[in-house]
């Protein structure tokens, strides 16, 4: 009975890989293993089926504390195969140094497949050249003086959000609902020039719509292995639904490029005799959205960008810009909520630059926000919005010691994980904002703190979100109080491409008037 049902389990997961793994993507060479075997691991099934049948039993609400066990029982690293592909998970931020720093290793990892057909060859999944090329043209988009220029549009959906949480007179409400139509109206803005309006209801709400579910259905398609295939992919319901909302966000984002880029021709006609060639970006007056900055380059640059370039670097951004700073607002509300002292403290600080006064923030003031700052990385601490980042290499990694990860291999860093190792943040669990003094940040390994990814591949927008997370949280904090209605449980947390609570988070709102 026993073998039968392991020959029946043997064949379900031979089937599956069948089905779910492309054949490019299995490493089997004897150098691989070989290399594989010296590193530490758990000892799973057969190589060829490895951690799969984990994949497939575990619940996604388990998946984080497997990986976390794993750490505790690999402190350093852990090997591991999934049907036939070589996965190493480095857990020890010496390791993650040598790999991040390494301009070398900066080939996305299989995980990221799935956002494929969505962000195409965007900045977040280019390679080699292509990203090389297109990091060093789109690096000015984010200069301060540019960043600066959102700060109108920051203000004005802050204080939008702020109005509709109200509106709830106190009552429960789930953050997210709120939050999403805030960060979507803001990068919306900001990278494509176009004014959603979502959170005033009179706006696009299909856009919202097709970005919220193409992004759930991008998550359902991360933990439903199943649907790895395209094949049977595209014969689900999930499958075509996710091809009817790309195909309605794609010609939205093609329809305002191409108005954007004839209204930008039109000026720089009007405005040629003025010495357009001399123009500096940052002296002109006009605000500039992300989208204006690459039709200038692509023109300074004489045609570097064809309007499929420029629409994958700004779906990138319209999806890397408004959910990883939403779920970074709901978990830092949350935190808020459930800890009052700091929540008092955060707005001592608030009145120190503010007074009584309701005026907009600006730039200065956000420089000033130093207690804020903290709360927010503390909050990205406990909950990266980016749980895991991973590398494929295409050379071996040599780290400091002898130790060798093959080429191939898929290399997995976990910041969830990493930001909870107690050798680097003692209590882990506890939310303490002191831990991002400058001293203490001095005292603490550069990558054991990652949220932001780290090295030449980090996030191109950190500083345009840690202006948008202050701009958005301190406007909440200067006018209510926030209290959090249900206790997330941390062992119901998911590892999706954002990391989400099975639980969505609910607050209420207290006018301080
Ligand atoms: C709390 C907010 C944010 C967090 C935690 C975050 C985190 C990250 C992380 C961890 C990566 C590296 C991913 C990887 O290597 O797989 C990344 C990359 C990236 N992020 Fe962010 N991000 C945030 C906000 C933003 C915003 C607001 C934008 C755009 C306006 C943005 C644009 C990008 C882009 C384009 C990349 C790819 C960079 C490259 O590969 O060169 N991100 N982000």
């Amino acid at each position: 009975m026993l073998l039968e049902l392991v020959l029946l389990l043997l064949t379900i997961i031979s089937l599956m890989v069948i089905l779910l793994v492309p054949l490019a993507d299995i490493n089997l060479r004897p150098k691989t293993i070989r290399k594989m075997s010296k590193l530490p691991g758990p000892r799973l099934l057969p190589l060829f089926i490895g951690f799969a049948y984990k994949l497939v039993t575990l619940a996604e609400t388990e998946m984080l504390q497997y990986l976390t066990s794993l750490h505790q029982d690999f402190p350093r690293m852990a090997a591991i195969w999934i049907i036939g592909i070589p996965e190493v998970l480095l857990f020890d931020p010496d390791d993650l140094e040598v790999i991040m720093g390494n301009i070398q290793h900066i080939q996305k990892g299989l995980e990221y497949y799935f956002l494929i057909p969505w962000l195409k060859e965007g900045l977040l999944l280019s390679n080699g050249e292509k990203w090389h090329q297109r990091r060093k043209l789109l690096t000015p988009a984010f200069h301060f003086k540019i960043l600066e220029d959102s700060m109108q549009s920051l203000n004005k959906h802050s204080r939008l959000l702020l109005r509709n949480m109200l509106n709830r007179n106190g009552e429960p409400f789930f953050a997210e609902e709120m939050i999403i139509p805030c960060t979507l109206d803001i990068i919306c803005e900001t990278a494509m020039g176009h004014s959603l309006n979502s959170q005033e209801n009179s706006g696009n709400t299909d856009y919202l719509k097709a970005v919220k579910s193409a992004c759930n259905l991008m998550f359902r398609r991360c933990v439903k292995l199943i649907y790895g295939n395209e094949w049977i992919y595209a014969c689900t319901v999930d499958g075509r639904n996710f091809h009817k909302d790309l195909n309605y966000l794609h010609t939205f984002s093609e329809n305002i490029i191409r108005k954007r880029k004839m209204n930008y021709l039109a000026e720089s006609q009007y405005s040629a005799e003025k010495s357009i060639e001399e123009e500096n970006f940052f002296n002109n007056k006009k605000k500039k959205a992300f989208l204006d900055i690459l039709i200038e380059t692509d023109r300074k640059t004489g045609n570097t960008f064809s309007d499929k370039d420029i629409r994958e670097e700004v779906d990138t951004f319209m999806f890397e810009g408004h959910d990883t700073t939403s779920t970074c607002i709901q978990f830092a509300l949350y935190l808020l909520g459930r800890n009052p002292h700091v929540q008092e403290k955060a707005y001592e600080e608030l009145h120190e630059i503010f007074g009584d006064s309701d005026r907009a923030a600006t730039n200065k003031d956000v420089h000033e926000m130093h207690y804020l700052e903290m709360i927010i990385k503390e909050t990205l601490r406990l909950y990266p919005s980016v749980p895991y980042i991973s590398r494929l290499l295409t050379q071996d990694l040599q780290l400091k010691d002898d130790t060798v990860i093959p080429k191939g291999a898929n290399v997995c860093i976990i910041p969830f994980i990493l930001h909870r190792d107690s050798k680097y943040f003692p209590n882990p669990e506890v939310f303490d904002p002191e831990r991002f003094t400058v001293d203490n940040c001095k005292k603490r390994h550069p990558y054991a703190y990652i949220p932001f990814s780290a090295g030449p591949r980090n996030c191109i927008g950190q500083k345009f979100a840690m202006m948008e997370l202050k701009v958005v949280l301190s406007t909440i904090l200067r006018f209510a109080k926030i209290e959090s209605v249900n206790e997330i449980d941390d062992t119901k947390l998911i590892p999706s491409a954002l990391l989400r609570s099975k639980d969505p988070i609910q607050i209420k709102l207290i006018s301080r008037d």
